[in-house]
């Protein structure tokens, strides 16, 4: 995958700007950056819902913007929220996308779906509704969803968001294994630190639309940049809270 200057505007605001950066097969690349800082508005341009404002992103050699291209590489993107269907069982929202392409018989659905159900240790919730699950259920079936659709290139937005600490080292886990077990690029938008320390193999910050760094997590710890050790470390001060300066107007 390859970002060439890639810019993104929206009207008269500029999310993304001029980012460059290559992230090689099989690959793990974490990245992290405040709210806002266009970490979800550049993976979008990965899987074509958006469009650059300047430069390009290629996958596999080809324009991301080109629809043609996901036809040829199979990605698939774990969104925030899960996006699972809550009127279809688990097993029929994974076996929607096979069904719908016709990726095999049933027979052979089956057996992906309950491969995947299994990586995950999802077979006994199977024939239940994603809304009966708990958050870190629902966030393994969105990946075991994905997981069906063989992809070479998985996408997370915040997989860890709103879980415990041991679901949360669960699915970085996992995210791990898949790596390991199927040569997957993964790129992994999130605030979880020690997701990303535990598990990439490079870490990129995104702040204000740049990539302020590129690194291991070994060199990343050892960083002294105060923009860096800040966000990775942030002291709870209050002699000198962070709110009062997002409150200018407050009367004094
Ligand atoms: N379709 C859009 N139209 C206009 N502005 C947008 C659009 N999508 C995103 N933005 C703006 O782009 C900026 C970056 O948004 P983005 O969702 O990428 O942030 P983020 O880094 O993923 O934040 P968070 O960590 O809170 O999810 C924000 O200011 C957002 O309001």
């Amino acid at each position: 995958m390859r970002f060439e200057g890639l810019s993104k505007r929206f009207g008269e605001q500029p999310v993304l700007r001029d980012i460059s950066l290559d992230i090689e097969p099989g690959e793990i690349f974490v990245l992290m950056g405040p709210s806002g800082s266009g970490k979800s508005v550049l993976l979008k341009h990965v899987v074509g819902l958006e469009a650059p404002s300047a430069g390009r992103v290629l996958v596999a050699g080809r324009d991301a913007a080109d629809p043609a291209t996901r036809r040829a590489v199979h990605m698939a993107l774990v969104f925030q929220a899960g996006a699972l269907f809550n009127s279809l069982s688990v097993y029929d929202n994974l076996a929607l996308y096979l069904r719908e392409h016709r990726l095999g018989t049933e027979a052979q659905i089956r057996e992906k779906v309950m491969r995947a159900l299994q990586i995950l240790s999802l077979e006994s919730a199977a024939r239940k509704s994603p809304a009966e699950l708990s958050g870190g259920m629902r966030k393994r079936v969105a990946i075991a969803r994905a997981l069906v659709m063989e992809p070479q290139l998985l996408l997370y937005d915040e997989p860890t968001s709103e879980l415990d600490p041991v679901m949360s080292a669960t699915i970085s886990e996992i995210i791990a294994t898949l790596k390991t077990h199927y040569r997957v690029t993964s790129v992994v938008v999130s605030h979880d630190r020690d997701l990303a320390l535990g598990i990439a193999d490079r870490v990129g910050i995104l702040m204000g639309g740049e990539l302020i760094t590129t690194t291991t997590p070994a060199e990343l710890r050892r960083s002294t940049d105060p923009r860096i050790t800040d966000f990775l470390n942030p002291r709870i001060d209050l002699s000198a809270p962070r709110f009062k300066k997002l409150e200018p107007n407050q009367p004094s």
